[in-house]
């Protein structure tokens, strides 16, 4: 008998897989709402023209194609924390952060899960978000860390179970490591207000557990890198030394790069030092060094103003367009005679909508309509059209009726 008679077909991927079953549809009406990727309003992946730009300069500089560091692009790190924390940072001045390059956010995420269940002294207990990113928990599993969850979502109001999370936080056992989506919660599209936020923040230091933020979509929730930075910004001044994962695979269209970071802010520069040493010797025997272009990109983006200020009207420019297309699917759903209330496909930010549709709901949506989405009623409104939102919010509203 063969090596791997044993091994079962697994199930495909909950998000990935979805654009798997739309790619096999024949429906010229057909709609993918799956993968969290922008499409542009034809519904075309979308190339930043900021980051062409950047590609034809880095060529001009015939750089060669040897190892990165370890750590990654040095330019790369520096600018993506720098991003992240704003430039006058005193963790930037003083040399608190141990930033290293990750394989996008994925990579990033499991970078962390590593050298935390390799060297955090407390409750090696990390508490997600219910719901969350789908992947968070296979990735934490597989990084030996526990995982467990607070409470998050409501679905009564499609919003923020804001005292129920207060409560279960407050339950947490002490020194445990709890994850936060900084902005663009991912599948809810509920953020916390700027006051819920600081309110976290104090019971998070009172209840002394570990914050970890996933930061994925920095200026593509409000369009502004400062305002999606508000919470990561505000937890840090408090004093949180936080570890935070970075992506750049949706705010500068760079999925398939895979570029990404992770840090660690310690609580100074010797320390600093230590922890980085550590994160390399654990990255090593990983992948050994990671993928060069992507962060060229970033880096080059980053490190030129001119570059830089035609990123960020880009970056509001698909927020923006997200916005809109919250607002239409909304009016035409009213315009179908939908009964329910559907505020939150406003109220919502980010990539996604939870739109609260239930899985036979979603399983009639992509049967007699063509339209995909991922089973817990997500909608990722990059997939959304000026094109397409009269077809989507009739399919809705007879899914839903
Ligand atoms: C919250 C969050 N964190 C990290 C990632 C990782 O992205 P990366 O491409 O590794 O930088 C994603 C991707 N989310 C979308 C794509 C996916 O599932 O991989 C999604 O939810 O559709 C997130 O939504």
């Amino acid at each position: 008998s063969s090596w791997w008679s044993g091994v079962q077909m697994g199930p495909p991927d909950a998000i990935l897989g979805v654009t798997e079953a739309f790619k096999r549809d024949t429906n010229p009406n057909k709609i993918n709402l799956g993968v969290g990727a922008y499409r542009d309003d034809n519904g075309k992946p979308y190339i930043l023209s900021c980051v062409r730009k950047a590609e034809a300069q880095i060529k001009e500089n015939n750089l060669d194609k040897e190892y990165a560091p370890i750590a990654g692009i040095a330019e790369f790190c520096k600018r993506s924390i720098e991003l992240a924390l704003g430039e006058g940072s005193d963790v930037l001045v003083n040399g608190l952060n141990a930033t290293v390059q990750g394989i996008s956010g994925t990579g990033s995420l499991r970078i962390g899960g590593a050298f935390l269940n390799g060297f955090f002294p407390g409750n090696k207990t990390i508490y997600l978000p219910s719901p969350s990113w789908g992947n968070h928990t296979p990735i934490f599993k597989h990084s030996g860390l526990e995982v467990k969850s607070y409470r998050y979502y409501d679905p009564k109001t499609c919003g923020l179970d804001f005292q129920g999370a207060l409560d279960d936080i407050s339950l947490i056992p002490e020194k445990s490591i709890i994850l936060l989506h900084a902005c663009a919660h991912n599948p809810t599209g509920v953020d916390p207000t700027k006051e819920q936020w600081l309110e976290l923040s104090n019971v998070i230091k009172k209840k002394n557990l570990f914050v970890f933020f996933d930061m994925a979509y920095q200026g593509f929730a409000t369009g502004s890198v400062d305002n999606d930075a508000f919470a990561v910004r505000h937890f840090v001044k408090e004093g949180h030394r936080i570890a935070l994962a970075q992506s750049f695979a949706k705010n500068m269209g760079l999925y398939g790069e895979r570029a990404g970071a992770f840090s660690i802010i310690a609580n100074d520069k010797q320390e600093a030092d230590k922890v980085m040493s550590q994160i390399k010797i654990l990255i090593r025997p990983l992948y050994s060094n990671p993928p060069i272009n992507g962060a060229r990109i970033v880096a080059q983006i980053l490190s030129d103003p001119n570059l830089r200020n035609e990123w960020l009207p880009e970056v509001k420019g698909m927020a923006d367009r997200i916005i809109s297309v919250r607002t239409q699917l909304r009016e035409n759903l009213k315009k179908e005679g939908s009964s329910h209330n559907w505020e939150h496909i406003t109220n919502q930010i980010g990539m996604f909508c939870f739109t609260g549709m239930k899985p036979d709901q979603v399983e009639k949506l992509t049967k007699e309509h063509s339209v995909y989405l991922t089973k817990d009623g997500r909608i990722s409104m990059a997939g959304v059209t000026s094109k397409n939102v009269e077809y989507l919010a009739h399919a809705m509203h007879q899914a839903t009726k």
